[in-house]
């Protein structure tokens, strides 16, 4: 699903923020990314959502060597990928409703089917009552769940969030593991970014971990070694 061989990831002329970074993640997977602030985290997602090439080395992505790849190539590929960034990154001149739809529509979604759908998801995150909403009225903790709906509406093959449960009181971030959780046992592969290690002890799941630029997998129980 996602290869790294040897990357690392420089801005300017800092040290390097990765470096001599090497895993694989295989289809249907879940991995958290964990790691002190600054540990590189963000940058490690960027590069496995194609945001910015790495500094150094490759990395394959649905088996195809992403520095090969021409712009449509590149473009039909993050459309496998559903994404929730950090700083959410909503429509703000859509609603809720709008904002969630829009991937469904670009793929080609009947809107009969878009409507129901939608409508459905939107609810179970709790913002049933927000559909028709701007983005900018709602909480953070608000509108990072739209964030995560429109991420997951289309089921991608591989999701990836930067702490997405950040803005959210336990018992809603729970809610949105349950929800990460059954579409990874439909297929989603998952990769999410988070500082929570009490989800991290009650979803257990390896963890990738970030420290001064190297990357170490943990298997469930020795995070507490690290
Ligand atoms: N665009 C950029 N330009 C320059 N430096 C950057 C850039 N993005 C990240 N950095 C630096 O790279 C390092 C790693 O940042 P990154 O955001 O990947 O870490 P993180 O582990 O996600 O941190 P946090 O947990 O605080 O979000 C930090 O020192 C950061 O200041």
């Amino acid at each position: 699903m996602i290869q790294f061989e040897d990357v690392a990831v420089r801005y300017g002329r800092m040290a390097d923020v990765l470096s001599d970074v090497t895993f694989r993640l295989e289809p249907g997977s879940f991995h958290y990314v964990s790691g002190p602030s600054g540990a590189g985290k963000s940058s490690l997602l960027k590069l496995m959502y194609l945001a910015m090439p790495p500094t150094r080395g490759r990395i394959s992505l649905f088996g195809r060597d992403v520095e090969s790849l021409d712009r449509n190539e590149r473009a039909l590929l993050r459309r496998m990928v559903g994404v929730v960034f950090q700083e959410f990154r909503l429509l703000n001149h859509l609603t809720v409703f709008e904002n969630v739809a829009l991937p469904m529509k670009i793929s080609g979604e009947r809107p009969s089917r878009r409507q129901a759908h939608v409508k459905e998801l939107l609810e179970w995150v709790g913002l049933g009552s927000h559909l028709h909403a701007a983005p900018l009225t709602l909480s953070g903790g608000q509108q990072q769940r739209v964030a995560i709906a429109r991420a997951v509406i289309t089921r991608p093959k591989l999701l990836i969030a930067d702490e997405p449960t950040g803005n959210m009181d336990d018992r809603m971030a729970v809610r949105l593991m349950y929800l990460f959780e059954e579409l990874n046992r439909i297929g989603t592969t998952v990769v999410i970014a988070t500082h929570n290690d009490r989800l991290i002890e009650r979803f257990a799941h390896p963890v990738i971990h970030l420290n001064e630029g190297r990357l170490s997998i943990l298997e469930p129980g020795e995070q507490v070694l690290a």
